[in-house]
């Protein structure tokens, strides 16, 4: 339903000037996500994954810019903003999550000091309120003790609770968009599952929308109701994530499934480092 859209990228085109003249990272990418709905973006290192979280922030590199093309995010275009606009709508609307966690927390300051900070900047909570808040947010991500969570620096927490805590300090704002680059990659089996009941909790919850980009197609088609494989700046398959699985036309897509069919479930690193090798080649 249109009214329910949040994410409206229509014939997005990024170019990058590089040593070897301006390359097109991007081309004519069009998707669109709406409340509560998960968007999936699989495909080979390079092929401009990052390129495209990075442009829907306003935080491309000074070597790439948007040459083309709208970004609309619950109907306001943000390619026209200007930077203090954009990062306006960036504090207000957008959360991210990246593959490391240590690197997105300040790791001088307590968890819970970076929950408070967080939740004051977007709204008028009261010290306990931000709080209550910060504890329900860690709670939801089930991780024990939250109060103690919240008393913790970065690193006397491992990689794994720090992946749930930062996502849950994401979605503590409530944000229209969640964009999550690689959120599992780094994760053991069973934080991985967490972060996975987080995006299904999203889901139920229908007022975030998720742009998340994962080469573990199992995450992929944990969560996702849609994919978008891409190749060089292209989308070379589209659609439900369901149909693009069952039915994978392109070769990108079959070397994924074909991984994670010889991984088998109680394997899955060994799928990922083929993977990885696919990626490489
Ligand atoms: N800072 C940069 N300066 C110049 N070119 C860049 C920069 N970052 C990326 N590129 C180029 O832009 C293209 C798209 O890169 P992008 O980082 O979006 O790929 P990706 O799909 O996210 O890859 P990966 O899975 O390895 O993160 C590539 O050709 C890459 O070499």
């Amino acid at each position: 339903m249109i009214d329910q859209s949040v994410l409206d990228v229509q014939e997005l085109q990024i170019a990058v000037a590089s040593e070897r003249g301006v390359v097109q990272a991007v081309q004519d990418l069009s998707f669109n996500i709406g409340k509560g709905q998960v968007l999936g973006i699989v495909g080979e290192s390079g092929c401009g994954k990052s390129m495209t979280c990075m442009s829907i922030l306003g935080l491309l590199p000074d070597s790439a810019y948007v040459t083309r093309g709208r970004i609309r995010l619950k109907g306001q275009e943000l390619t026209d903003l200007s930077p203090r606009e954009r990062n306006h709508v960036r504090r207000e609307k957008i959360s991210l999550v990246l593959q490391n966690p240590m690197t997105a927390f300040n790791p001088l300051l307590t968890i819970g000091r970076q929950f408070i900070e967080t939740l004051k900047l977007h709204g008028s909570y009261s010290r306990k309120q931000a709080l209550e808040r910060s504890m329900a947010c860690l709670a939801e991500m089930n991780l024990p003790e939250p109060e103690r969570v919240l008393r913790q620096y970065p690193y006397e927490l491992s990689g794994g609770m720090l992946q749930r805590s930062m996502i849950g300090l994401a979605l503590s704002n409530k944000p229209a968009l969640l964009i999550a680059d690689e959120p599992t990659t780094a994760l053991d089996s069973g934080n991985r599952d967490h972060v996975l009941n987080a995006f299904r909790r999203i889901k139920a919850d229908g007022e975030t929308a998720v742009l998340l980009v994962s080469h573990d197609i199992g995450v992929i088609e944990a969560v996702a109701d849609s994919v978008i494989v891409m190749k060089q700046g292209k989308i070379v398959e589209n659609g439900s994530t369901a149909d693009v699985l069952k039915n994978p036309a392109h070769e990108y897509t079959k070397l994924l499934l074909d991984a994670r069919l010889m991984a088998g479930s109680s394997h899955e690193d060994r799928g990922r480092e083929r993977v990885e090798a696919v990626q490489l080649r």
